[in-house]
């Protein structure tokens, strides 16, 4: 069936969906992915689907915090300046070691940081604590004087201080981020269980897009939403498995979808989801049961369409305007991708910032307003990166920004030193 033919289903219907409607409605439509075990060392960024507990102790071994001498703390009492007691050094540990020298009385051991401390010490004296060895030919002949009086446990690192073994150093949903994983690592784990990463399609329709350098006929634009949406799924980790720019032929489309569809988890689209007569993502998608075309309450980013491809992909077909995209993008498919990788936590955090300068406010729908976003010792302050008056085209303004003001309908304008929401996506 062609373009013609379909041109005239329904435009998505006219009552606008709030945010947060939507935001449940596309989250409840994700599925966790599958399950699988993968090398600790290869698992940055990934989400866990399971606790993790330090196989072994943290530290491993009761060890020293100094370069110096690991000591029977009692054989110190009443060492002070000018009447150091003095000790036999019986040997030398070092960090590696697996010796254990046994300290009598009077004895001393010398230790490296990092080195297990003797059995039979319980506190370690600085070097810098302790006069000049007086020096022998062998160990057995070398002397130390200690001018200070310590307690036991003095400058020792305990056996599991830090994580006691079988203690829950990761949680089902944490990201594996370089310090989960160096903690994971320290603590003895070499395998943890994640949910693998979505295999994710992106196409960009237009019969207006050009992929080149130029130069442009008139009409043509380059082209720049597949750059932003594979970059967005970069920037969480996620290497697309096709990147591809479609002109407005909805057959060709329809078809690109089918194929997509049984084998990548979601589809991200962008364009066609207008009323206009070419907008051939919304005439493919009419005919999937599983597939809603909304309008959503949001300024920018009204009309779009989600849900589940019959061949079983996930769908997000999103409106064409490149700031539109964007926050579609931000505020529907993050979070579901997230979901699919089992994260426990979908949203960025929601940052007050006072505004440097007004603007005009949506009476009906929540604004999302790219803005500069600056810290100052007093707080963060943000200023529009666009003209707040109309901006879904604004893909220059929009590259400046750091973040979104999001601003509920029916606030009206915002004045400058007024607090907005704001969300910061880049930094
Ligand atoms: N009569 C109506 N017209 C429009 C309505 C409406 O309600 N009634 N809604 C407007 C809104 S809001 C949006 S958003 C857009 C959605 O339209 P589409 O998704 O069909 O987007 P397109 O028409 O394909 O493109 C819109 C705009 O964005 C440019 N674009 C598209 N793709 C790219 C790309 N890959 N790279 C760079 N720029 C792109 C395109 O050239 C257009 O300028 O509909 C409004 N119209
Ligand atoms: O919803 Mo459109 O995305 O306002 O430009």
């Amino acid at each position: 069936m062609g373009a013609a033919s379909r041109s005239t289903v329904a435009a998505p219907a006219s009552t606008p969906v709030p945010v947060d409607e939507h935001r449940r409605a596309v989250l409840g439509a994700a599925s966790e992915l599958p399950v699988m075990a993968v090398p600790l060392r290869k698992a940055t960024g990934l989400y866990l689907a399971d606790d993790v507990a330090a196989a072994v102790a943290l530290p491993l071994w009761h060890n020293s915090a100094m370069d110096g001498y690991a000591v029977r703390a009692a054989d110190t009492a009443g060492a002070a300046p000018g009447s150091a007691v003095e000790l036999r050094i019986i040997g030398e540990v070092a960090a590696g070691d697996g010796v254990d020298p046994r300290l009598e009385r009077g004895t001393a051991v010398r230790i490296m940081t990092g080195a297990p401390v003797p059995s039979s010490a319980d506190a370690v004296i600085p070097v810098e604590q302790t006069a000049a060895d007086v020096v022998g030919a062998a160990w057995a002949e070398r002397r130390v004087l200690v001018q200070r009086e310590v307690v036991p446990g003095t400058h020792v690192r305990r056996r599991g201080e830090d994580a006691a073994v079988g203690s829950l150093l990761a949680h089902s949903g944490e990201r594996l981020g370089a310090r989960r994983i160096a903690a994971l690592a320290a603590a003895g784990v070499s395998e943890v269980s994640v949910r693998r990463r979505p295999r994710v399609a992106v196409i960009a329709t237009g019969a207006e897009l050009h992929t080149g350098s130029g130069p442009f006929e008139r009409g043509q634009i380059p082209e720049s939403n597949s750059v932003l949406i594979a970059g967005l799924l970069a920037e969480e980790g996620i290497e697309p498995v096709s990147v591809s720019v479609c002109d407005d032929d909805a057959e060709g489309f329809a078809a690109r979808l089918a194929e997509l569809a049984g084998e990548v988890d979601a589809v991200i689209t962008t364009g066609g989801v207008g009323p206009g007569l070419h907008d051939i993502v919304r005439i493919a998608l009419a005919i999937e049961p599983d597939v809603r075309a909304v309008r959503v309450a949001v300024k920018p980013g009204q009309p779009q369409s989600f849900g589940r491809l019959r061949g079983g992909a996930m769908i997000f077909a999103l409106p064409g305007n490149p700031v539109s995209a964007a926050v579609s993008y931000e505020l529907f498919v993050r979070p579901a991708l997230l979901r699919m990788q089992g994260a426990g936590r979908l949203h960025r955090p929601s940052v007050p910032a006072v505004a440097d300068h007004g603007w005009r406010g949506s009476a009906e729908r929540t604004q999302v307003l790219p803005v500069r976003i600056r810290s100052t010792p007093h707080g963060l302050r943000c200023s529009p990166a666009v003209d707040a008056r109309g901006y879904s085209h604004a893909v220059g303004g929009h590259g400046a920004a750091d973040g979104y003001a999001i601003v509920e309908p029916g606030r009206g304008d915002v004045s400058a030193g007024e607090t907005v929401e704001t969300v910061i996506v880049a930094w």
